[in-house]
């Protein structure tokens, strides 16, 4: 079971933000690899911890052998995995995905994309020997709630379908046998001239589609057939921006919206699958969005997922990428628990389970300590952002740690509480006795009876209330 790795992008400033006058620019303040602090537009300070954060000087390579390279290697293998470039319009997705071309590129500002399909080729030419591959691409975009076949456009509205054992697909598409990375490369970018580009005030050629790019890596075992397909799909979301902020009117508004909705049904998803069960079941709204349904099995926990939350440095950009850096936050918590998708030779069906004792203990204890956190993360997380301190749940210990801290305040103002209630107890006993002597000295022993029945049930109703 493991946690969805999520990574920060800080691009280097824009043009117009280097010549903002206002402030110094930048929202962000290195503490170490993983952490951050975060300043929005009000000068309220937030702590980040993200798996690792990447600064403007940091390489295309760098942010590749962290998010991408495992991924990639375990699709080789058998192993579903996602990763995903998240962030307002402008923030640094596509430069991260594809770099500034996917084909004439040089080799240091070559994009994850190009990477992820060299790496996958030479990793297979390398295990060549064991066994025997088949790779396949397909390339789509969602557009206005449109899947759209970027390798044969006459296919404009492919479905999506559930398979028992395939999971999801994409009826029809377009899946292209692909035997190198240059021939992989050339249908990339027919794909990628065929990509909707939408224009709004921020980016003048900002891409108003999510498009994702999947390869089906198929192994056929040279020793015993059996036969392993690992599904990697790559996805450029969208710009995250609000619609309003961009000025946008008529069909570019429209587009806007509608890529809102799916974003928002993304984090609904992940909200559904980070929140514990519910009160009406465990419903995820997978069907919300075809984004979401695009994504199903790799955020249902059958893939092995990245996302690089990718965002502006500058302060004009503060609250977008304050809700940039949340989202990743929340994804943070999905689980997955990816299994190579193997057809099993029929003797390796039949091998009796080698599993210890200890292990299934640990399995156990892991499930307890997922089923505890999901409930309680939600809690902790809305208390800590109330209270300014954003936290990375990484681990139980992390959980434990925190508990243990909020428990021993709670100790302490209790503690506290009781000092105050002990000290007004002795100064009513001193009034009291106080009282007392002076209805004696008063001579009024009816008075005094009186008096001191009501101190009686005026001190057992302070108690009991
Ligand atoms: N890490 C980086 N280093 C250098 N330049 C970058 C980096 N990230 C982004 N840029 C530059 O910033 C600009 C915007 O980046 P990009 O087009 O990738 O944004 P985007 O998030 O994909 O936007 P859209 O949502 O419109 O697709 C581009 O000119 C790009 O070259």
């Amino acid at each position: 079971m493991s946690n969805v790795t999520v990574c920060a992008r800080f691009r280097p400033r824009s043009s117009k933000e280097m010549r903002d006058p206002s402030r110094d620019g930048v929202c962000a303040r290195p503490i170490d690899a993983e952490t951050f602090v975060f300043q929005d537009d009000k000068e309220d300070e937030f702590t980040f911890s993200l798996d690792r954060v990447f600064y403007e000087d940091s390489t295309q390579a760098a942010v590749y052998e962290f998010l991408a390279l495992p991924i990639m290697r375990d699709a080789v293998n058998g192993i579903n995995g996602t990763i995903i470039t998240y962030g307002q319009t402008g923030a640094g997705k596509t430069y991260s995905m594809e770099g500034p071309g996917i084909q004439d590129c040089d080799e240091h500002n070559k994009g994850l994309l190009p990477r992820v399909v060299h790496g996958m080729f030479e990793q297979i030419s390398s295990s060549n020997d064991i066994a025997r591959y088949t790779v396949k691409l397909s390339m789509v975009e969602i557009y206005m709630e449109k899947v759209r076949d970027l390798l044969d456009l006459s296919k404009a509205n492919i479905q999506i379908k559930e398979n028992k054992t395939q999971g999801i697909l994409l009826s029809g598409v377009t899946e292209v046998p692909v035997s190198d990375s240059v021939e992989a490369l050339q249908h990339l970018c027919t794909g990628l001239a065929n990509r909707a580009v939408g224009e709004t005030q921020m980016n003048m050629s900002s891409s108003r589609s999510h498009c994702a790019y999947l390869f089906t890596i198929q192994q056929d075992s040279v020793k015993d057939k059996r036969v392993k397909t690992g599904k990697l799909i790559l996805v450029d979301l969208a710009g995250s921006e609000k619609a309003d902020k961009t000025g946008a009117e008529g069909r570019v508004l429209e587009e806007a919206k509608t890529i809102n909705k799916s974003l928002s049904a993304l984090g609904n998803v992940i909200n559904a699958l980070t929140s514990g069960p519910s009160s009406k079941g465990n419903h995820i709204p997978y069907r919300d969005s075809k984004l979401t349904r695009i994504l199903q099995d790799a955020l249902g926990g059958n893939s092995r997922m990245a996302l690089l939350c990718c965002c502006s440095p500058s302060t004009l950009n503060a609250s977008e990428t304050l809700s940039t850096l949340r989202f990743g936050m929340r994804a943070k918590h999905i689980k997955a628990s990816p299994r190579a998708s193997e057809v099993k030779s029929a003797k390796a069906q039949e091998e009796p389970s080698s599993v210890t004792k200890d292990e299934k203990c640990g399995r156990i204890l892991e499930k307890m300590k997922e089923r505890m956190s999901n409930e309680d993360i939600k809690m902790l997380e809305d208390v800590f952002i109330q209270e300014g301190i954003i936290f990375s749940l990484d681990s139980m210990a992390e959980v434990e740690t925190v508990y243990e801290d909020i428990v021993s305040k709670t100790i302490q103002s209790l503690q506290q509480a009781v000092d105050e209630l002990q000290q007004k107890v002795k100064k009513l006993e001193a009034e009291n006795i106080g009282i007392q002597e002076q209805a004696l000295r008063n001579h009024e022993p009816g008075s005094v009876g009186k008096m001191s029945r009501f101190i009686s049930s005026w001190y057992a109703s302070f108690f009991t209330s």
